[in-house]
């Protein structure tokens, strides 16, 4: 038995996965607040992760009626980017600051500019640093918390830091850490110069966690973590990763020829590649995977995190907002919602805010508003969708996962608006069950030197087939005319800010 985390924006999933066929005996959840503050700032308290584990893998055990005890292995997948400090006694010294905070763009290009712009950091690093990274954060710690920074003796992402709560090591391994800017992900190694550059008393060198391949194991667990969980204390912890890199395992994304788009907080799309296939485009991030190769990604900062803004202005619970979106028409009547109300990553607008355009007294409407909500925070991943496609890859389907993936009808205008057939995996819980089958691969391993992950994949991951859909050729036309628009829309109301490949297209 093993137990799969996620530790993702808005709560933590747990899942119990029977290794030996595939079946998974239970799943719990809890959710997380943000620390929302000026300038984009998005904070969270640690606490609130170890409290979430804790009864996330409580319920997943009690839905299961399995004993802790029979838990072999745990597999910790996390939001990526994230910044914790820790001092030299292991305590946290301030909340995390999160992949979707704004606060440090300012010191992100700082930085992109010390690499030489985008091109110096793609020669450098493999990936442009982007607002969000978790570079930035460490050079705004400097300025903003300078007594907190002198005492900071690890720097780790949110997984890792879960892993050393669970087993008191700190570790890293190549997926998460290709997310933090200070990684090269061609060679694999620390970046140690850009680290030197935010501080030269090499504070930061020291506090960095070692970094270990995904198939290895952090260690095991604490006795009195294992105590506190009802866990096995001779269950290991397998080296984790970023919760897209989990969600690759998750979705059997661990050769090439699929892509995974994930419709959570953040709207992601990524593929596997055996190769460090660097994208010349800036804004696919080519991570490591964690499962030995590649993972070229897109991620758009905006996504469920702008339904719930209108759904909370509308007074509206889930349903009632997914009926609305059903009730108006493709292309809103002419409404467009241009939805940066954090800034975006893609496309590269860190400093926009959101604007809502197009509005008459006739199509001034619940229904358009909901939906111009959801069409336009798609349209970013359709954009992002042709960035990774002008880079090479190619799919016949998109695998769907995230919680917007439960939404039939969001299903249906991802298909119409990418034209591509899309079909959700049966666990839409894709990133901690990566997080489960990755720790029974790290199990395997320890026995066996050559267990294959692709064989744990084959017998725990399966596309659903009732959630399939096809594009349909007057939906498919009808978004590429709203589409146009959003691109117009983009370009004259970001001016200069808007990257030059998103300049409207002749219709
Ligand atoms: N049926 C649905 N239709 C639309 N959105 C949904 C649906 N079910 C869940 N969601 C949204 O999915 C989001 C959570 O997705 P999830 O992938 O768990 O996020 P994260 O991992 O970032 O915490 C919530 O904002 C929730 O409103
Ligand atoms: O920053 C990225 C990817 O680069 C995000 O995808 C985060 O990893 C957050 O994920 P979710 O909470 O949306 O799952």
């Amino acid at each position: 038995m093993f137990l799969g985390i996620d530790c993702g924006t808005q709560g933590t999933k747990a899942l119990l996965l029977d290794a030996s066929n595939g079946r998974v005996l239970g799943q719990g959840s809890a959710s997380h607040d943000l620390i929302s503050g000026p300038n984009g700032r998005r904070e969270q308290d640690t606490e609130q992760w170890t409290a979430a584990f804790a009864s996330a893998t409580a319920a997943a055990l009690a839905e299961a009626g399995v004993d802790g005890d029979a838990v072999l292995g745990i597999g910790v997948s996390g939001q990526q980017h994230g910044l914790v400090t820790l001092d030299a006694a292991g305590r946290v010294l301030r909340p995390a600051k999160l992949w979707c905070d704004t606060e440090s763009a300012a010191e992100n290009q700082r930085l992109l500019d010390w690499l030489g712009g985008e091109q110096g950091s793609l020669e450098r690093l493999g990936i442009v640093i982007a607002p969000g990274y978790t570079v930035s954060k460490l050079l705004w710690m400097k300025a903003r918390h300078p007594a907190l920074f002198e005492q900071t003796a690890h720097i780790l992402l949110p997984h890792d830091y879960l892993n050393h709560w669970l087993t008191g090591r700190a570790c890293a391994e190549y997926g998460d850490a290709s997310g933090t800017g200070y990684f090269n992900v061609r060679t694999r190694e620390w970046d140690l110069s850009i680290l030197r550059h935010i501080d030269l008393s090499g504070r930061l060198e020291a506090a960095l966690p070692e970094l270990i391949a995904p198939d290895k194991a952090v260690g095991r667990l604490r006795p009195e973590i294992a105590g506190q969980l009802g866990l096995n204390p001779d269950a290991i912890v397998s080296s984790g990763g970023g919760d897209n890199m989990m969600g690759a395992i998750g979705t059997g994304n661990i050769r090439p020829g699929a892509i995974t788009m994930s419709l959570g907080t953040s709207g992601t799309l990524y593929a596997y590649s055996d190769t460090p296939r660097i994208s010349p485009q800036p804004a696919v991030a080519t991570f490591c995977s964690s499962s030995g190769g590649w993972l070229p990604l897109i991620c758009t900062m905006n996504l469920t995190n702008a339904n719930a803004a209108i759904r909370d202005l509308l007074q509206l619970d889930l349903e009632s907002f997914n009926a609305l979106v059903a009730q108006a028409p493709i292309g809103c009547e002419g409404v467009t919602l241009l939805p940066f109300l954090n800034g975006e990553r893609v496309p590269a607008l860190p400093q926009a805010s959101a604007s809502l355009h197009g509005l008459t007294t006739e199509n001034l409407t619940r229904a358009n508003l909901c939906r111009a909500v959801v069409e336009g925070v798609t349209f970013g991943l359709r954009y992002g969708l042709d960035l990774l496609r002008e880079s090479g890859i190619r799919s016949e389907r998109i695998q769907l996962i995230g919680g917007g993936a439960k939404n039939p009808l969001w299903r249906q205008i991802v298909a119409d608006m990418m034209e591509t057939p899309v079909v959700c995996t049966t666990h839409s819980e894709a990133a901690a069950l990566g997080g489960a089958i990755q720790a029974a691969w790290c199990h395997a391993r320890q026995q066996d030197a050559d267990a294959s992950l692709e064989a744990i994949c084959s017998r725990c991951v399966s596309l659903d087939e009732r959630t399939a859909v096809a594009p349909v050729a007057e939906s498919v036309r009808a978004y590429d005319q709203a589409y146009r628009r959003y691109r117009q829309l983009v370009a004259s109301t970001y001016g200069q800010q808007t990257p030059p490949d998103l300049t409207p297209v002749a219709s």
